[in-house]
């Protein structure tokens, strides 16, 4: 079904980005390019600034060199911690970004029914978060972010505090939401096997400072469950050269 999509066009951009905080270079001329439609996922040692790139791409900081052009596409973030406002109903936070976009009432229950449809949380919009699960509050999550109708996804570990069963249930989600709504998704992680289960490339960066030394196709069939050889294989094989870069970095 993939290979029907449209996947014409770059969506984000970077070119040769850099950025500092003070004296620590936490990017370093990073160069990436995602397609419409394309799902990328972002591997890399712990503080190599995989989290930062997202914060450049949603715009939430500036770069300090280089290009960055999202063509001034809509961006949702989604994080590992669903940060739902606990005195909001399941329907309440769903809604809130409508709210923000001054949608009618009316029509924002309609559009959260609908979302909530989407992330198989129907006949839930009345309890409260804590009432629900990790993997549920993730779903939430998952239907606030679409409520923004952006055009780029951006996930930053969404999935990292779950356990192994719920994440393998909300990849086959997050699979399906990605091709029904045509998104481009930029996804973080640092779950070797997560990446190839679900990305189209696998974007490899150095140790700090960040950058691109590896961009690996994933080309393997769809749905992909995570513990086929294929999947392993691949992970496999990414893990060594992560773990060449960490242990290069470590002396
Ligand atoms: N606002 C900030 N001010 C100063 N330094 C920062 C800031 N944000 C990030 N950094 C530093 O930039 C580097 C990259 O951080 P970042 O969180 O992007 O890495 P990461 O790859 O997402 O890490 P992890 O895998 O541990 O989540 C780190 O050394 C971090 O301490």
């Amino acid at each position: 079904m993939s290979l029907l999509r449209q996947k014409t066009g770059s969506v984000v951009r970077l070119e040769n980005v850099s950025k500092s905080y003070g004296d620590l270079l936490a990017l370093d001329r990073v160069s990436l390019t995602v397609g419409q439609g394309e799902f990328v996922c972002l591997l890399g040692a712990s503080g190599c600034g995989k989290s930062t790139l997202l914060s450049l791409v949603a715009g939430l900081d500036g770069i300090t060199g280089g290009t960055l052009d999202t063509g001034g596409r809509k961006v949702s973030l989604m994080f590992q911690e669903a940060a739902l406002f606990p005195w909001l109903s399941v329907r309440g936070n769903v809604e809130l970004p409508l709210r923000l976009q001054d949608v009618s009432r009316p029509e924002r229950r309609k559009r959260a029914e609908a979302l909530l449809g989407i992330v198989r949380l129907t006949g839930f919009a009345d309890k409260r978060p804590h009432e629900l699960s990790g993997g549920m509050r993730q779903r939430v999550a998952l239907a606030r972010a679409l409520a923004q109708e952006a055009d780029i996804l951006l996930m930053d570990e969404p999935f990292g505090a779950l356990d192994a069963m719920t994440r393998d249930i909300l990849h086959d989600e997050l699979e399906r939401i990605w091709r029904e709504q045509q998104l481009t998704v930029l996804f973080v992680t640092h779950n070797v096997r997560e990446a190839v289960r679900l990305g189209d490339r696998v974007i490899l960066l150095s140790s700090r400072p960040g950058r691109v030394i590896e961009d690996y196709p994933i080309t393997h069939d769809r749905p992909r469950r995570i513990d086929s050889p294929e999947v392993s294989g691949q992970a496999a094989e990414i893990t060594d050269r992560l773990r060449a870069e960490v242990a290069r970095h470590a002396h």
